[in-house]
């Protein structure tokens, strides 16, 4: 379970986050979302104990990292790659880790098979494709055998095969009850892999729920005679409408009321879809808000 509680982190003049405050729920794959500098890494790395709030708290398991009694049973993390020396073998670099945790070493073969790096197990890392790497990131943080477990940007560098090994990971680790809060600027392709999503734009939370929430909402694509009369009618009903050239985005109306409404301004519809939003839509239309 992580909870992050009013977080704030300052950097001289620059709120790198504010006030944020979700949680990543045992069982569940949460995905905290954003562009470029929108606040994520400050995010991971105070939950990390790698830097310190300025106000707030982020805890794992109840506590915050540094009072983690053994901080690697709790929380295993993948931030950044290329930690393992090039020249060492997956195997020697992960023989290396579990002595240093103290973990049995049997636990070394049986990981590099989960993440399926058997065949390559003494190859020098540094021949390791992008990956690869992941792969052996995902099983150092998995040493532990820790109920949470937190990634930066898991999708960079994962191919088709790599994409679904990683989502079967994060099934089973979720269905034993394990807790996953992953981060990322590729919404299309996060959206096969989390239950719960939170959106952070320049260091506040944007929006938060469960996926199937979020992207159940539908909007209708609306054709029409006159896009200007239509807009301000449907408007007039409470609807928001997004409009793209001769075409309207509207939400928070049914294909029954833009019809009705439609017809009583008396436009004339040439189109009308009720489309579902995927993630991208949502990231955008709640950016937009601000
Ligand atoms: N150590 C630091 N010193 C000064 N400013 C910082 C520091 N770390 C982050 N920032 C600023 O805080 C803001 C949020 O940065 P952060 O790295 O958390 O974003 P991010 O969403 O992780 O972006 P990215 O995906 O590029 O890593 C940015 O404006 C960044 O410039």
């Amino acid at each position: 379970m992580i909870e992050i509680r009013d977080l704030t982190k300052t950097y001289g003049k620059v709120d790198a986050v504010r006030d944020v405050t979700f949680t990543a729920a045992p069982g569940r794959v949460t995905g905290l979302l954003g562009l470029n500098g929108s606040g994520k890494s400050t995010t991971l790395r105070i939950l990390l104990g790698l830097a310190r709030p300025t106000k707030g708290a982020a805890l794992i398991n109840g506590r915050r990292y540094r009072e983690l009694d053994h901080p690697v049973r709790h929380v295993g993390a993948v931030i950044e790659q290329g930690l393992s020396h090039p020249g060492q073998s997956g195997y020697a670099h992960l023989r290396t880790q579990a002595l240093l945790g103290g973990f049995p070493r049997e636990r070394v073969g049986r990981l590099l098979e989960y993440v399926g790096l058997e065949d390559a197990a003494t190859k020098r890392t540094g021949d390791y494709s992008l990956g690869m790497r992941q792969r052996l990131a995902v099983a150092t943080a998995l040493l532990g055998e820790p109920s949470v477990l937190v990634l930066d940007e898991p999708a960079n560098g994962l191919d088709p095969p790599g994409m679904a090994w990683l989502r079967e990971l994060l099934l089973s680790h979720t269905a034993a009850g394990g807790t996953v809060l992953i981060s990322s600027h590729l919404l299309a392709e996060l959206e096969h892999f989390v239950d719960d999503v939170v959106i952070i734009g320049e260091g506040r939370i944007l929006a938060s729920g469960a996926l199937a929430e979020l992207t159940g909402t539908t909007r209708l694509r609306v054709r029409g005679g006159d896009p200007e009369r239509l807009a301000k009618a449907f408007e007039q009903h409470g609807a928001t409408v997004a409009p793209d050239g001769p075409v309207l985005f509207v939400g928070g109306l049914s294909p029954e009321q833009a019809g009705e409404i439609a017809l009583a301004a008396q436009v004339a519809i040439y189109e009308l879809v009720a489309e579902a939003q995927h993630l991208e839509d949502i990231f955008m239309s709640v950016s937009e808000a601000r």
